[in-house]
């Protein structure tokens, strides 16, 4: 089984380690600094085909000057990259790093700037990516899906690939990129690649997504899946890993041609860390989000004719468990292949650890020139650290119930809508205002709040509207949006908790976290949250206002029926960028 060196150093002193930045984005007392004085952290296992993979980036390359944990930034990553890649060749085996999508729509570095990752896009494509995926946040917007298509996708030459994504911007669909690619590495392994998204209806018209189930029925799919000089099929989605129709379609079509052949796969958009197995021979990672987890797989046990690629620390777990992924599969206890996998925080601690440097010897000309480019881009943006007032206190996306009022959600609904999201002159009507709980990203720290920290919790631009409803319809509309089909996402079935630190269990266990976290609890979050004001002797033929972002205002209509009128701008440009920034220009203290 995996190595656990619980003597490795430990973290000690960890805040006085050095590791925060200095850029000038926010500079704040760290309500989620580490307070414990030790952690422990656990060696690596090395196969023959090891892998690093990222996802759900959203601009976060900068690094979080507000969290000990995952204070690292791109610089750093790109030599730890570096030098894992040359422990790599040291040890005569692979290394090869992966990304699932959504490199969009987070922070300000990644967001104030036109077009969208005009800062962050050059930083990300400095890092030696051998497999990336495209996410939604790709293709939301003609504009990004234009620049990710132009400059983006073609810089990656062949590896960036979209198996079941196409460019519509002249009128005539044609592939966003390559549909796969197949490649010998280093160690002679021979790679058969390919990238999904799931099947996301959200684009915009500049790109057709096709749904994976018809795509793996497509001629260059099955011409390619059928070939049988492959070692290993490596797929990359920003698809949901566990209990995903997408990914169950994507497996079977490799298995009705290749019953044994090594399927490693690398999931994301669902933000949570994760490992899911499908089969003996077929394990899924997903890595986390927002720079804040790296994940770490190695295989060992290859196939008898990949003979270059050494086996540095022998067989780590073999499966042997029934795969949750595809049920009534019985586990394969003839397999030869064995597996490790672990979620790195994004730190230099962890950097540093995994690559035996100190904070002295662990950054090059690499890392550093990295760095500077990105304390000197988000320089050339002030405006993202102009300070619009004070949060009164921290307000979390899931760590409370949101009943608690700890909860941003509670927060939102309870305080920051009831005063801020009203349309002019209309303060007097009766109101219950909505919004979908994935438009707010990130949690509120107690301290100075700047356009930064906007974008971070929530960076879309989607317009409040108003409609006048009859209360008889207006009094189900969040319970009926709460099982809407359309905008349903998909519910977490990992036992995770979002703590100081992140405390995972998944299908190969409970020793995923590489830097064991203390639990501080955790808790659902449900689709939709709704505030409610002056509503409480409201009969069902009273009107009443309903407030909703035009993300969803289409589904909520059919919802809402008699008597009703037509959505409208509640104020003007207004959206749920605004709302913070709302709340603290006329609300909060300016004084922090
Ligand atoms: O205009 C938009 C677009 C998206 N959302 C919310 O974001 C999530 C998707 O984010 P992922 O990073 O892909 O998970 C989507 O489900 C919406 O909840 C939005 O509010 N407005
Ligand atoms: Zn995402
Ligand atoms: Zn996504």
């Amino acid at each position: 089984c995996e190595d656990h060196d619980w003597s490795s150093p430990v973290l000690g002193g960890y805040v006085d380690h050095g590791l925060m930045k200095t850029h000038d984005l926010a500079k704040r007392i760290q309500p989620n600094a580490l307070v414990t004085p030790a952690q422990p952290i656990k060696d690596l296992h090395w196969g023959q085909l090891n892998f690093l993979h990222t996802t759900d980036t959203h601009g976060w390359l900068a690094g979080h000057l507000l969290d000990e944990n995952y204070s690292a930034d791109y610089g750093d990553f790109a030599d730890f990259v570096q030098k894992m890649k040359a422990k790599a060749d040291a040890l005569g085996v692979d290394l090869l790093l992966i990304d699932s999508g959504d490199l969009h729509d987070g922070t300000g570095f990644g967001d104030a700037t036109t077009p969208n990752g005009r800062l962050t896009l050059p930083i990300f494509k400095k890092l030696p990516y051998d497999l990336l995926s495209i996410g939604n946040h790709e293709l939301y917007t003609t504009e990004i899906a234009n620049d990710t298509y132009h400059n983006f996708a073609p810089y990656w030459g062949g590896r960036y690939i979209t198996s079941n994504v196409d460019f519509n911007g002249t009128g005539v669909a044609q592939p966003f990129s390559q549909r796969y690619a197949y490649w010998e590495t280093k160690f002679g392994i021979r790679i058969m690649s390919f990238a999904f998204i799931f099947n996301f209806t959200g684009n915009s018209n500049a790109s057709v997504v096709t749904p994976v189930g018809d795509a793996v029925k497509q001629s260059w799919f099955q011409e390619q899946v059928s070939r049988s000089d492959i070692d290993m099929f490596l797929v990359a989605g920003h698809i949901t890993l566990r209990n995903s129709t997408e990914w169950g379609l994507i497996y079977a079509a490799i298995r009705e041609h290749h019953p044994t052949t090594p399927i490693q796969i690398f999931g994301g958009h669902r933000h949570v860390r994760d490992a899911v197995v499908f089969d003996a021979n077929a394990v899924g990672i997903a890595s986390g989000r927002y720079c804040e987890t790296v994940g770490w797989v190695s295989v060992n046990g290859l196939p008898k004719n990949v003979t270059r690629a050494n086996s540095p620390s022998g067989n780590a777990t073999k499966i042997t468990q029934s795969p949750s992924a595809v049920p009534g599969v019985q586990p394969n206890r003839n397999s030869s292949l064995s597996y490790s996998r672990q979620y790195l925080d994004f730190n230099r601690y962890s950097f540093e650890f995994h690559t035996t440097t100190t904070e002295q010897t662990f950054n090059t000309s690499l890392g550093e020139g990295i760095s500077e480019n990105i304390t000197s881009a988000v320089d050339s943006l002030p405006e993202l650290t102009e300070k619009l007032g004070c949060v009164p206190a921290s307000y979390y996306i899931d760590r409370y119930p949101i009943t608690s009022n700890r909860s941003l959600f509670h927060y939102l609904t309870s305080v920051v809508f009831p005063a801020v999201v009203v349309a002019p002159n209309r303060t007097q009507q009766p109101r219950i205002i909505l919004t979908n709980t994935g438009g707010f990203r990130y949690d509120l720290l107690q301290g100075p709040f700047t356009i930064d920290n906007a974008y971070q919790t929530n960076p879309y631009e989607n317009y409040w509207m108003r409609m006048t409803a009859p209360w008889s319809v207006a009094k189900d509309l969040l319970l009926n949006m709460q099982t809407d089909k359309v905008y349903k996402r998909a519910v977490n079935e990992t036992d995770l908790t979002e703590t100081l630190g992140y405390v995972t269990k998944d299908d190969l266990g409970t020793d995923g976290d590489n830097i064991v976290h203390i639990p501080q609890g955790s808790a659902s979050v449900p689709h939709y949250v709704q505030a409610n004001v002056s509503v409480a002797n409201a009969s069902d033929s009273t009107l009443v206002d309903v407030y909703a972002t035009s993300f969803f205002t289409a589904a909520a209509g059919k919802y809402l029926q008699g008597n009703t009128s037509d959505w409208i701008r509640a104020d003007g440009n207004f959206s749920s960028f605004d709302t913070l920034p709302r709340m603290a220009q006329q609300y909060w203290s300016k004084d922090c």
